[in-house]
This record gives C-alpha cells, sequence and structure tokens, in this order.
C-alpha cells in the first residue's frame, strides 16, 4: 500500500468537503493502493499537525471532528483537548508547514493541497515546490499571481493539480492539457465559467432581485468568501488568466478586461463585505432589473462570458440570444458550460462547424 501524506492548507467549504471526501473514499483507495494521510490541517490562525509527521495520520474520527469545529465557527485548538497533535500559531505555522515539506517532500512526495481563498500561501507552495512536494489548488490566486511565481509552481508539472481552479470538479484543465500534449493547436475558448453568476443570472432572469439572489448563492456557498470577488468579475478573471497561461499566453491579471457588476464605490476599498452585503447590494438592484429587461425585450439573456482568443484574454457581461449554448445554461450548472467550452476548443481545434461535433 502506498501511503500518500498531506498537509491541507484552508478549512473552509472546500477543504472539508476534501476532509469527507478522503473519509468517504478509503475503501476506493485501498482498491487503488493507496491510503491518504492527513497529516496536519490549518486555517487563517493555526495548524494543527499530528506529533510524529513521519508515521502518523489524523484518524478519520477526528477529521470529522475538524470539519464539525470549523463548520460551526470553532477554532482548531479547540482540538487540542483530543489529543494527538500539536498547535503553532502565526508565523510558526507557515514554519512548521516548512519544516515538514523539507521532511517528508523528496521522501514521500507530500501533497500541499491548497483549499484557502489568499494569495499569500504562493510562498509557502513555490518553497514547497522547491522541496520536492506535490502541490495541490483549488485556490486560484497562487496560480494567478505573477508570471514567474506561476512558472515555478508549474515548473514540475507531474507535480501539480489544479483542476479545481476551473470549472469546480470538471475536467477543463485536464481536457485543455490533453489537446495541447496531442499536438492539436486551441484557437480560442469561450465559457460561462462562474457558478456564482450562472446562478446570478438566471435568477434574475426568473425575476428575482440582484441582491436577493447573491445573497443565496453565498448562502449556497457557491460564492467566494467576499462575493465581490465575484461580481467584481475578478474570479472569472482569474480562471481565465490560468486558461490563458496553460495556452502559452504570457500575460498577467492587468492585461485582461475585466467587466465589474458593481460600481468601485461598493468596492473593498469603499466599505466591508458585511456592508455590502447589507446595504451596498441592494442599490444595484433596480439598475440590474433595467439591463435584464432590455436584455429579454430584444429576445436575449444576459450571460457573463469569458472570451480568450489569440493575445486576447477577456470577461465581461454580454447579451446573447436564449437559445444559443451558454443563453441556454441554467443556475449554477457547470456540466453543459463546460461540455460547450470544451466542444468549443474541439470546434477550433478540428476548424469544423459545432453543429457537426454534436
Ligand atoms: N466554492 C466553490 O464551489 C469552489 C471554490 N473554489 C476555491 O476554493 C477556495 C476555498 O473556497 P471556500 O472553501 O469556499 O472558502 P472559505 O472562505 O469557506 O474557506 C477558506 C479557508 O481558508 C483559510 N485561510 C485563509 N487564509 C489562509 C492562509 N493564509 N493559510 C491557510 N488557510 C487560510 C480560512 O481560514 P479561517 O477558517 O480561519 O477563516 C478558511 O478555513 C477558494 O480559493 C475558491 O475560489 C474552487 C472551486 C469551487
Ligand atoms: N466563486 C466561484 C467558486 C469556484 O471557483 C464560482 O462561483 O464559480
Amino acid at each position: 500500500m502506498k501511503s500518500i501524506p498531506v498537509l491541507l492548507l484552508g478549512c473552509g467549504g472546500v477543504g472539508r468537503q476534501l476532509l469527507e471526501h478522503v473519509v468517504n473514499c478509503r475503501a476506493l483507495h485501498s482498491q487503488q493502493g493507496l491510503v491518504l494521510r492527513v497529516l496536519g490541517v490549518c486555517d487563517s490562525r493555526s495548524l494543527l499537525v499530528v506529533d510524529d509527521v513521519a508515521t502518523k495520520g489524523m484518524q478519520d474520527s477526528f477529521l470529522m471532528e475538524i470539519c464539525r469545529a470549523k463548520s460551526s465557527g470553532s477554532s482548531l485548538s479547540s482540538l487540542l483537548r483530543l489529543g494527538q497533535c500539536q498547535i503553532f500559531k502565526d508565523a510558526e505555522m507557515m514554519d512548521k508547514v516548512i519544516d515538514i515539506a523539507g521532511l517528508l517532500g523528496r521522501s514521500t512526495g507530500l501533497a500541499v493541497a491548497d483549499c484557502s481563498a489568499s494569495s499569500e500561501t504562493v510562498n509557502i507552495l513555490k518553497q514547497a515546490v522547491g522541496l520536492g512536494c506535490c502541490i495541490v489548488l483549488a485556490n486560484k490566486k497562487p496560480l494567478t499571481c505573477g508570471i514567474e511565481a506561476y512558472e515555478k509552481l508549474i515548473s514540475n508539472f507531474r507535480r501539480i493539480r489544479f483542476e479545481s481552479t476551473v470549472g469546480a470538479g470538471l475536467p477543463v484543465i485536464a481536457s485543455v492539457t490533453r489537446l495541447l500534449a496531442s499536438g492539436d493547436p486551441i484557437y480560442r475558448i469561450i465559457g460561462s465559467l462562474s457558478g456564482t453568476l450562472g446562478y446570478v443570472m438566471s435568477e434574475v432572469e426568473a425575476g428575482k432581485l440582484f441582491s436577493e439572489v447573491v445573497q443565496a448563492a453565498k448562502s449556497l456557498g457557491f460564492t467566494e468568501p467576499d462575493p465581490r470577488d465575484d461580481l467584481s468579475g475578478m474570479d472569472v478573471a482569474r480562471k481565465a488568466l490560468i486558461l490563458a497561461r496553460l495556452l502559452g499566453q504570457q500575460i498577467n491579471m492587468n492585461d485582461i478586461k475585466v467587466d465589474s457588476l458593481y460600481p468601485e464605490e461598493l468596492g473593498p476599498n469603499s466599505m466591508t463585505a458585511e456592508d455590502f452585503l447589507r446595504c451596498g447590494l441592494s442599490s444595484i438592484d433596480r439598475d440590474f432589473q433595467e439591463r435584464v429587461r432590455v436584455a429579454s425585450s430584444n429576445g436575449k439573456v444576459l450571460r457573463y462570458v469569458c472570451m480568450i482568443e489569440g493575445s486576447r484574454c477577456e470577461v465581461g457581461l454580454q447579451e446573447l440570444p436564449k437559445d444559443s449554448p451558454l443563453g441556454r445554461l441554467r443556475g449554477s450548472d457547470n456540466v453543459d458550460h463546460t461540455i460547450w467550452c470544451i466542444l468549443n476548443i474541439a470546434r477550433a481545434t478540428l476548424s469544423r462547424p459545432l453543429a457537426k461535433i454534436v
């Protein structure tokens, strides 16, 4: 049985789903000859780690206890009473992660999984790569910093996985990577890449208020911790940048044209996320209702679209025909848009009309 040690950075909605998935897939992993040994879990304040990282892993009952504690708002340190672990806080916690990476990176292929929404993890990840670790990311921010950081992170392509950064659990990155590896050129990617904005657009189309729908998307766990990351288009722009860089474009965030759904005076420099949700958001309702009405009177719907073609990379709101592939999308449904996106890549690749492939 091959034992793969795992260190998890970030234990919010996605991090907890990952831990539960690991626990629920033990039998499957065993058939595959694998055991994932979770050594440590950290959030923004502390790292909880087993006392002997070379041999021990957290028990499944303890992993589930971590998930329960974090979803009820308790701190990781509240779990110290259960024994088994040590806790490291603030600057010490990242030093400890690097110690563990140094000890286990090359010898075991330690996997450092980043399920945080932080831009601060990039330095740890770069060091982990240098120490021979594998890195796995749901967090888009490390891959969308400067181009040098990106190149360092992907420098050993066999040791990085970032499938969830674009299209959640669907194989967008895998499909693009395989097409590129086969030698086929990809001329264009067009997609509706945000679960949040997909959900928002189809709910406002059905007559609901923009502010109510954004609040619902947050409760459903679709949004980023600050939903303005989605509404500003920045989250989609990050996905676009990851895809564009994968296609070989040497570009940065400021090369992407991004269309925001809220005015600058409602931005993070002017108010907190709480104030934005409590009062800022509803001030956009009327404007948005009008945009939906105008689109509908033209027989169209609004979709937030990502377009990558040649050196062009842009994301923004578009009026599209209701029966177009993106216009037909409903809710946060990722399946349609991803399949469409992949087909569109295939269409560009094969230079044949989409209809023939469908
Ligand atoms: N929601 C979704 O459907 C999808 C989300 N993603 C991506 O997954 C990531 C996580 O999303 P989600 O779980 O919803 O976000 P949450 O806000 O629920 O969780 C973020 C977690 O990261 C922790 N954290 C913050 N800063 C740091 C840091 N410097 N080091 C270590 N941990 C840190 C937070 O700590 P604390 O608990 O102390 O606040 C929290 O536990 C995001 O990058 C998102 O874009 C990707 C695909 C789908
Ligand atoms: N906030 C994102 C979550 C996944 O990346 C989205 O809505 O798509």
